[in-house]
C-alpha cells in the first residue's frame, strides 16, 4: 500500500508537472531525490514527451531520465533551461529552501541557476512550521567541499555559529565520508533556525569560503513550491 508520505509526493510532483509543462518548451531539468522520481514518471506518461531535451543533476537523475524513456541531455549543450523541477529538505516563508540532503547540491543549483523557471515538489514534512529554514530539517545545511579543506571549514563554521558541523558519513553503506558525483565531501553545519532574512548573509558567507564547492542554501530561486498535504491536497506557494 501506498503510503501518505509517498502519495503526497506523487500528487504534488503529478500537479506541478501538469501545470507548468508548456507545449512550447523544449529543455527540461530534472532534480534529485525521491519526489522528483514521481516528475520523470510523469512526463514520461506525455505523448509528446519526445519534444524535451532532459538535463539531468547527478547520477540518480540521469538513471531516472533514461528510465522514463526521455532524452537525455548536458548542459554544456543546454545551458538555457526552460524549467526545472527539484525537491527540497525545507522550505521557508521566502521560498529559500535547504537542499542537498541527497548529496546532489552543487549540479542542483547549476541547473537550476540556468532555469528559466525553477518548481519544486514535495511532501507535507519540508514546509518549515515556523517559516524559518533549520527547524523541521535538523540535519544541518549541506555545504560541498573539496576534501582536503574540511578541517579548515569545519573550523571556520564553528565560528561563524555552527552549534554542530560534521563531514557526513557514507554510514554502513560506506566505511568514511560519503562521496559525491563530483568526487566531493558533504558537511552538514547546524546553525539552529535561520529567519529568512538572514539566509542569504550565511549564504554568501560560507560560500566564499576557500575550499567551499556550494551551498545547500538556495535564495530567491525559486518560482513556486507545490506541496503534497496530509488530507490529500496540493497547496503552492508563489507564482
Ligand atoms: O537536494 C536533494 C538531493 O541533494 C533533494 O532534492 C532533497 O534532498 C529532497 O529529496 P526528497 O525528494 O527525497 O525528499
Amino acid at each position: 500500500m501506498t503510503s501518505l508520505v509517498e502519495q503526497s509526493k506523487k500528487s504534488a510532483a503529478y500537479q506541478a508537472v501538469d501545470d507548468n509543462l508548456k507545449p512550447s518548451y523544449k529543455i527540461i531539468g530534472i532534480g534529485s531525490g525521491s519526489t522528483v522520481v514521481y516528475v520523470a514518471e510523469r512526463i514520461g506518461q506525455l505523448s509528446n514527451k519526445s519534444q524535451f531535451t532532459c538535463i539531468p543533476t547527478g547520477f540518480q537523475s540521469k538513471q531516472l531520465i533514461l528510465s522514463n524513456g526521455l532524452k537525455l541531455g548536458s548542459i554544456e549543450e543546454f545551458p538555457n533551461i526552460d524549467i526545472t523541477f527539484d525537491g527540497a529538505d525545507e522550505i521557508d516563508s521566502d521560498l529559500n529552501v535547504i537542499k542537498g540532503g541527497g548529496a546532489c547540491l552543487m549540479q542542483e543549483k547549476l541547473v537550476a541557476s540556468c532555469s528559466k523557471k525553477f518548481i519544486i515538489v514535495a511532501d507535507f514534512r519540508k514546509k518549515s512550521p515556523t517559516g524559518q529554514l533549520g527547524v523541521n530539517w535538523r540535519k544541518g545545511v549541506p555545504i560541498e567541499i573539496i576534501p582536503a579543506s574540511y578541517t579548515k571549514i569545519l573550523k571556520e563554521l564553528k565560528e561563524f555559529g555552527a552549534v554542530k558541523a560534521e563531514v557526513r558519513s557514507g554510514g554502513s553503506a560506506k566505511a568514511g565520508p560519503v562521496i559525491t558525483d563530483n568526487g566531493m565531501f558533504i558537511i552538514d553545519a547546524d546553525f539552529g533556525a535561520i529567519p529568512p532574512a538572514e539566509v542569504s548573509k550565511l549564504h554568501n558567507k560560507i560560500k566564499f569560503l576557500t575550499g567551499v564547492v556550494d551551498v545547500g542554501l538556495f535564495v530567491n530561486m525559486v518560482e513556486k513550491t507545490y506541496i503534497g498535504e496530509e488530507n490529500g491536497s496540493v497547496s503552492t506557494m508563489g507564482n
